[in-house]
């Protein structure tokens, strides 16, 4: 399978500083993958150079041609001094006819808001507006920076169970950042731990009994995350049609084991 996004050895500098070193990683398409890792260790900086939002000091990134990605920040300021409506606010910067603003929203679960200012939005209602407006360009690939952010632990499982539909229903994949050890794990194939290179990867299984996690982590995650892991025996639909079958060639239980923690 092509991957639609992909590094290789990627290392980022900034301030002088290397932030991110050798990481080499794959989204496949219908993927959901979490990059996880504490305060600093590089998770947004890893998806605005795989974005091309920060230059790479060295090594590749290659994106599949025409790929689209959808970007939901981890940081979005709202003038307060200029009300905008959450319909306004979805019509940019591509104006978006009012059938689709209000489907959008509908989607999203939140079709009440169409015309209150996004400065009036609750946190979970703001991340859905968010969501709806990465959406509404129809990405192959989801980007999403810390999108529970602020959300309790009920929203929190609300908009992983959204973000599962959403690849069920587009077959778009989803690369997402977390520093939020439970929830996530449910909702991802694949976690990327790291912190400043790639510690360790895999299924959430796998990465949530690596030394290299649970060194960074506190072996006392281990009860939550038993509690909310996901179960892999099913399959998920991975493309646009229904065959249910997974293909598991990107499986990182078989072949993603790094060893330079
Ligand atoms: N523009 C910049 N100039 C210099 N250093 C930066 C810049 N942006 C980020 N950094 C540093 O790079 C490192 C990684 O930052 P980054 O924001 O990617 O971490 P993060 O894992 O997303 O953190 P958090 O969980 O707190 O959001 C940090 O040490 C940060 O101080």
């Amino acid at each position: 399978m092509t991957a639609l996004l992909s590094s290789d050895r990627l290392c980022v500098h900034l301030g002088g500083q290397e932030v991110l070193h050798d990481i080499t990683l794959q989204v496949q398409p219908g993927e959901i993958v979490t990059i996880l890792g504490p305060n600093g260790s590089g998770k947004s900086t890893l998806l605005r150079a795989l974005l091309g939002i920060v230059p790479a000091w060295r090594g590749q990134i290659r994106r599949a041609p025409g790929l689209k990605i959808g970007y939901v920040p981890q940081k979005l300021h709202i003038d307060r001094t200029m009300p905008m409506t959450a319909r306004r606010f979805l019509s940019l910067p591509t104006r978006q006819s009012r059938a689709a603003t209000d489907a959008m929203l509908a989607r999203v679960g939140v079709p009440e808001v169409a015309e209150r200012p996004m400065t009036g939005l609750s946190g979970g209602q703001f991340q859905r507006v968010l969501l709806a407006r990465a959406l509404l360009t129809e990405p192959e690939l989801l980007v999403l920076d810390e999108p529970t952010q602020g959300l309790d632990q009920p929203g929190e499982a609300a908009f992983y169970r959204l973000i599962e539909e959403v690849r069920r229903d587009t077959g778009a994949a989803i690369l997402m950042v977390s520093h939020d050890l439970h929830v996530v794990m449910s909702a991802s194939d694949r976690v990327i731990c790291l912190n400043g290179h790639i510690c360790c990867e895999g299924t959430p299984r796998v990465v949530s009994n690596a030394p290299e996690y649970r060194a960074l982590f506190g072996l006392g995650t281990q009860g939550a995350l038993a509690l909310y892991q996901h179960s892999h025996d099913h399959d998920h639909t991975h493309d646009h049609g229904h065959d249910h079958s997974h293909d598991h060639s990107h499986d990182p239980e078989h072949n993603h084991e790094h060893d330079h923690a």
